[in-house]
């Protein structure tokens, strides 16, 4: 048995090459904090929601949508909940068949992020709160869930096969709970016996009229394993290679096309970043420059210094937990891609003042943490721009103690709002909304939940704020333009296109020395594009500008 298996309950799994269940099994709490939604569409996945939205967007909120008015799964079955209804003066629930806590937690998790389009890395551990589950129980619990999330696809294939009929037209719960089963049945080292029954103790509880379904279309998916389904599912590699690689490990067939894309039409290596995408990554963390040492940091914490960026420090489990180091604003937590290309813009070179740096996009306030830090060590100032009330909220507490100014307006108002005038900053960043298809690793619903059609609406945002920050920048001074998506539409044709829109002379900077000597794979310049199967990091893109 592995390190990995040793921890939790049989889940060493099949499939071990396209390493589909989680290597680091604990809890996973680091919400990504380097991504983030267009203004109007804003989705708040990087934090803000307090408890009582159990991780839903923030359109739940702005409609006013109470988190027990939602119809969400009763707690009480099997947990605390029940004793809590009945000093409430309410009817105790009709007994259920017990469902081991583990499986009932990742259900009502998974299930909620269906039904209620919350965030599993924000519902999960609020629901693990609630039911008191920790340690093996709760790695269990945290592996189903992400397992069974990112595989959707595959496991939604299979059982529309085994079931006769497209899962769509199968009921939520039931379809729920029936995903959870075949993954365990498919994809980890539960016993098949113990899967089933399990899983139909589960349908027993939450639709009881389907159990007699559940448990024969269960039968049918144990009858043969994950890669026999699939070569019996998956269109043929050489006739429809997307399509293969889409249904093989889980992908939206549009995505897999733009990873593909953006690699070159690589298909060897498309199918790597595929395999990266999942896998669960460690957290990482940001030892703020000035603050404190990373190597210092790593040994207090047990983790490991991060390969590429002075300021990382990986952890060894899935959460950060209630850590000194983050309490006491020594480190955030934040990919090691985002670190480094936020140190990036700090790092190109720049003749005459460097005083006045402008983050205008900044919202929860990962890089405005780092830029803040470092523009105390050199004597500058940062103003941090977010157009979204909360989290320009989140911003103020991360940028705490450094020399930051908080604005929550929106930035394409450079040249028109006093506090963002024209021609006069020394260096921006434009860390630009985006799909965060780079990004999967850390949420395992965002692949089925984003869409094409996300595409137009984001890059005309993408143009418009990299325009405005070409008109705040002075001349001489540069610019950074982010996203952590690789979609070349959101790269290459955004910067192309605003640089040529710009109306002020732009040069690019060859981004490539900006970063680690030792970094490899940075390609040919000038632009570079971050890649987790190949840096280990989140699929950054950074281009950085000059204005003539
Ligand atoms: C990718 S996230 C930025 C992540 C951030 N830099 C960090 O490292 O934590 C993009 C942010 O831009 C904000 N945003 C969207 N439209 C904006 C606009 N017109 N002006 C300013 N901020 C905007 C979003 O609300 C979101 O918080």
């Amino acid at each position: 048995m592995s390190e990995r298996s040793g921890q939790i309950e049989g889940t060493e799994r099949a499939g071990a090459d396209r390493g589909w269940v989680d290597r680091d099994r604990a809890g996973q709490s680091g919400v990504d904090r380097s991504s983030g939604a267009p203004a109007g569409a804003d989705r708040g996945r990087s934090g803000g929601q307090g408890g009582a939205d159990r991780g839903r967007p923030d359109r739940d909120r702005r409609a006013g949508q109470g988190g027990a008015d939602r119809g969400r799964p009763d707690r009480s079955r099997g947990g605390p909940g029940g004793a809590d209804r009945e000093r409430a003066g309410r009817p105790p629930r009709r007994e259920h068949p017990p469902v081991d806590l583990p499986r009932q937690v990742a259900y009502e998790a998974i299930e909620a992020v269906h039904r209620d389009d919350a965030y599993a890395n924000l519902v999960l551990p609020e629901i693990l709160r609630e039911r008191r589950l920790h340690g093996r129980d709760a790695a269990f619990a945290t592996e189903l869930t992400y397992g069974t999330l990112r595989l959707r696809g595959t496991l939604d294939a299979i059982l529309t096969a085994a079931a006769g009929r497209d899962v769509a037209r199968i009921d939520p719960q039931p379809r729920d709970a029936l995903r959870l089963g075949a993954y365990q049945l498919l994809y980890t080292r539960v016993p098949a016996h113990a899967a089933v029954s399990s899983t139909v103790d589960l349908v027993r509880s939450v639709a009881p009229g389907a159990t007699g379904f559940a448990n024969a279309v269960l039968r049918e998916v144990s009858g043969k394993d994950a890669d026999t389904w699939i070569a019996e599912l998956a269109p043929a590699a050489d006739a429809d290679p997307v399509g293969n690689l889409a249904l093989t490990y889980s992908h939206p067939p549009w995505i897999v096309r733009a990873f593909s894309e953006a690699l070159g039409g690589d298909l060897g290596e498309t199918t790597r970043l595929l395999i990266e995408d999942n896998h669960r990554p460690s957290v990482h963390l940001c030892v703020r420059p000035g603050r404190a040492d990373a190597a210092e940091v790593a040994d207090e914490v047990g983790g490991a210094p991060g390969a590429f960026s002075p300021y990382a420090v990986y952890l060894p489990g899935g959460a950060p937990g209630e850590l000194a180091v983050l309490a006491d604003g020594r480190a955030h937590v934040q990919d090691e891609g985002s670190q480094l290309v936020a140190a990036a813009l700090v790092n190109a070179e720049l003749d005459g003042t460097d005083e006045r740096w402008l983050d205008l996009c900044a919202g929860p306030g990962g890089k405005a943490g780092l830029l803040g830090a470092l523009a105390a060590q050199r004597g500058a100032t940062l103003t941090a721009v977010e157009i979204a009330e909360h989290r320009a909220r989140l911003v103020s507490q991360a940028v705490r103690g450094l020399p930051v100014t908080v604005l929550t307006t929106d930035g394409r108002t450079v040249g028109s709002d006093p506090d963002l005038p024209a021609d006069s900053f020394d260096r921006v960043l434009v860390d630009a909304p985006c799909t965060g298809l780079g990004s999967l690793r850390r949420r395992p619903e965002s692949r089925w939940r984003r869409q094409p059609s996300d595409l137009p609406a984001l890059t005309r945002l993408q143009r418009e704020l990299l325009g405005a920050a070409l008109r705040a920048v002075r001349p001489g001074g540069v610019v950074g333009y982010v996203t952590c998506s690789p979609h070349v539409v959101e790269t290459h044709v955004s910067v192309g296109e605003a640089a040529r829109r710009s109306g002020v002379p732009v040069d690019f900077v060859d981004a490539r020395p900006l970063l680690p000597a030792e970094m490899p794979g940075l390609g040919d310049g000038p632009t570079v594009q971050l890649w987790p199967h190949r840096h280990g990091t989140d699929a950054m893109f950074l281009a950085m500008l000059r204005r003539g």
